[in-house]
């Protein structure tokens, strides 16, 4: 059976449908299979029918006294029953469907399920399910499956797809995991295992299937960055650094001391850079702990020694403020710095082709533009990306082949515990800045409902009389019709009637022109716009010191871990800062999240929390940072299953490097499949 045949193939499935299913990711059967529930119900033991709750569903199980078929005033057929148990009597109804009536034999016990409800001055419950004790009890022990929707689907309608996708597949799905791993570690058999996510028989199946499936998504993650690694971390280099004298005066020049996390930090990268082995290092730092200057010292390292570098980053405007940083820190000790980004002219791309090739640059900061075909480097000795979870690990890998064995820096603000960080980055080594510049103030942070709007504003506007500015979040980009959410556009317009007409405001959103972007980025820094109402396109990154306000509207919407990097734009120089959460949630779990970034500061802290608060297979921002998607594996709660996943594939590979023992050929093809969905540039 081929599972990758397309969805279009189920019943029910048209056109419509079709695209509703694609919004979910589903394409072919295959997807449909993988598109594993969001969570499941079970049906809970009949209670009796004294305990009964009203305006709730209740599963009762009793005899039936009496049965009737009635017809109503308004032509209503209408089917009466009584039913017992030993703690009391209850009338049950039925509309329109008299053939019931026959059904219920007064010689048998019944389970019936529905809503109780008090109507014509008595308790009865209305057009329940009817099961028989057998039946139900089945039923208790299984699991029903929930499945994420979109608009237009139901639940009922994942349920029936997925059971004519199961069927059409019926234990024809290709077992890929070798015998002798799933004997060893005691892995169930994947028809069963697919099967059994869907419709678990009971909590021990349901388990099993999902250690199986976990243990497939982290097997083909942690091979697949295996495969794609071609440099590793034993790997000798050519690129040959021995001379920090520059550095020095570099140093010196700084308008500020290295902090101490800093300084331990550019030694383990200094060491690595000095070895004859490849680097391959992740640095990681809270918000604000100074990782630019970290990178700009190890690339002017490279470059005193003759070798180009680059500094790949996610956004123009981010590429931007770090090529303004590393002017200022290196041009004048004669280094010479590039820009390199898609909103480039062509004659500008052209001339820095040249300038790259005949080595005329030595650094050079950009976006994906880096890895295109005509850029042709001259001597690239070090590679950094700046949050390469952004990236896919094929356009590091891109990037990486252009050099020869160059050496690797990549830098993330989102903290994670440094075993994780060593399994989900593959085997990079992890050099983390745990501390901020001294001087910085702790930022105010409070969470308040919608009517502390105006008091927000007036708030803004003496800030600014102070000679601040302040960054104003909103979700969406323009007027959402579904959803109630302050949008960047509306947002702004509504902002210029309500505050000091003479405070300059302007909007920024991931869907304007680079250019566009960058220029407003470059008027904020230079305190031409006092107020910017932004998408999170500012989440990463981005660098203006005299901003000391944050507020974010709908915060509810956003996670732990992009709250702290969204509020972390603020605090960043010396003035007391600010972050104010607008919402209106009355959800109590959100409520407790924002308050978890009332009370802490440390992104360490607050990914632990994140943790807490946030349930399985929703892990803090790795998700929504695009980090690693897992469909079921947690990395912190599957941990062992991790590393056992990263031990297996090791092994497969050293046994095996090719994938060519008749053992792993469909494995391989699977493998093949995974890459090619999750990789491709
Ligand atoms: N040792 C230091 N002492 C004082 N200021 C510092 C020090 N190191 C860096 N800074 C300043 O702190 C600010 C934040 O630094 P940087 O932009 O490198 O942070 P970051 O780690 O990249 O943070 P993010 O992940 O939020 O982008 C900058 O203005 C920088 O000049």
């Amino acid at each position: 059976m081929e599972t990758n045949l397309s969805i279009s193939v189920l019943k029910g499935v048209g056109e419509k449908t079709k695209t509703y299913l694609n919004k979910l990711g589903i394409v072919t059967i295959d997807d449909l299979l993988h598109n594993y529930p969001r969570s499941y119900e079970s049906f809970s033991k009949p209670l009796k029918i004294k305990d009964m709750v009203l305006d709730e569903m209740n599963s009762i199980e009793g005899s039936i006294c009496a049965s009737i078929n009635q017809l109503a005033k308004n032509k209503i057929k209408i089917t009466k029953t009584k039913v017992k148990d030993d703690t009391g009597l209850i009338n049950i109804i039925w509309f329109n469907q008299l053939y019931i009536k026959n059904k219920l034999n007064s010689s048998e016990k019944f389970i019936f399920k529905g809503k109780v409800e008090y109507k014509y001055g008595q308790i009865q419950m209305l057009s329940p399910e009817i099961y028989s004790v057998d039946e139900y009890t089945k039923k208790t022990e299984a699991l029903q499956p929930i499945y994420s929707l979109t608009k237009g689907l139901t639940q009922n309608n994942m349920n029936n797809f997925v059971k004519q996708g199961l069927l059409k597949t019926r234990n024809q799905l290709k077992e890929f995991l070798p015998l002798e791993i799933r004997t060893a570690h005691g892995f169930s058999e994947y028809n069963y295992s697919i099967n059994q996510i869907h419709y678990p028989f009971n909590m021990k199946t349901y388990k099993e299937a999902r250690k199986r499936l976990v243990f497939d998504e982290f097997l083909l993650f942690q091979m697949a960055l295996l495969s794609l690694k071609t440099v590793k971390e034993q790997d000798s280099t050519d690129v040959i650094i021995k001379d920090d004298t520059g550095i020095k005066d570099i140093l010196k020049s700084l308008p500020f001391e290295l902090t101490k996390a800093q300084l331990r930090v550019w030694n383990e990268i200094k060491d690595d850079l000095y070895s004859n082995k490849v680097m391959n290092r992740l640095l990681q730092g809270d918000v604000g702990s100074g990782k630019t200057i970290i990178a700009a010292l190890a690339l002017a390292l490279a470059a005193k020694n003759g070798y180009q570098g680059t500094i790949m980053v996610p956004t123009e405007v981010l590429a931007k403020q770090h090529y303004i940083s590393l002017k200022n820190f290196l041009e004048p000790f004669n280094i010479r710095i590039g820009l390199l980004v898609g909103s480039m002219t062509l004659k500008e791309k052209k001339e820095m082709y040249n300038n790259i090739r005949n080595k005329e640059i030595d650094i050079i900061v950009g976006t994906h533009a880096l890895i295109q075909e005509k850029v042709t480097y001259n001597n690239l000795g070090l590679v950094i990306t700046d949050e390469q979870h952004r990236f896919g690990v094929k356009q590091r890998e891109t990037l990486i082949q252009k050099g020869n064995n160059p050496h690797i820096l990549v830098m993330s603000a989102t903290p994670i515990p440094r075993t994780l960080a060593l399994i989900v980055y593959g085997d990079l080594d992890v050099s983390i800045i745990d501390e901020l510049p001294p001087n910085r103030q702790t930022i105010k942070t409070y969470a308040v409902d919608t009517s502390y709007r105006s008091r927000v504003y007036s708030f803004i506007e003496k800030e600014i009389q102070k000679g601040r500015q302040v960054y104003i979040i909103c979700p969406m980009v323009e007027e959402s019709e579904d959803l109630d959410l302050e949008s960047v556009v509306e947002y702004t317009e509504k902002l210029k009637q309500s505050i000091n007409g003479s405070i300059k405001i302007s909007y920024l959103h991931g869907k304007m022109k680079g250019k566009e972007k960058n220029e407003i980025m470059e008027d904020f820094a230079d305190n031409k716009i006092q107020v910017l109402v932004s998408t999170t396109v500012v989440e990463v990154g981005v660098n203006v010191p005299n901003a000391t306000i944050m507020v974010i509207e709908n915060s509810e919407r956003f996670g732990l871990a992009q709250l702290h990097q969204l509020r972390g734009r603020v605090g960043r120089g010396e003035h007391q800062s600010f972050c104010i959460l607008l919402t209106d949630t009355k959800n109590e779990k959100t409520k407790e999240r924002l308050d978890v970034l009332s009370k802490h500061n440390n992104g360490f802290i607050i990914s632990e929390y994140d943790l807490k608060l946030r349930g399985q297979g929703d892990l803090f921002g790795i998700r929504q940072h695009g980090l690693v998607e897992f469909k079921l594996g947690n990395v912190f709660e599957d941990i062992e299953l991790l590393k056992l996943a990263n031990s297996i594939a090791k092994k497969i590979y050293t046994k095996d490097p090719d994938l060519e023992l008749e053992a792993h050929q469909i494995l391989k093809q699977r493998l093949i499949h995974y890459i090619k969905s999750h990789y491709v540039v």
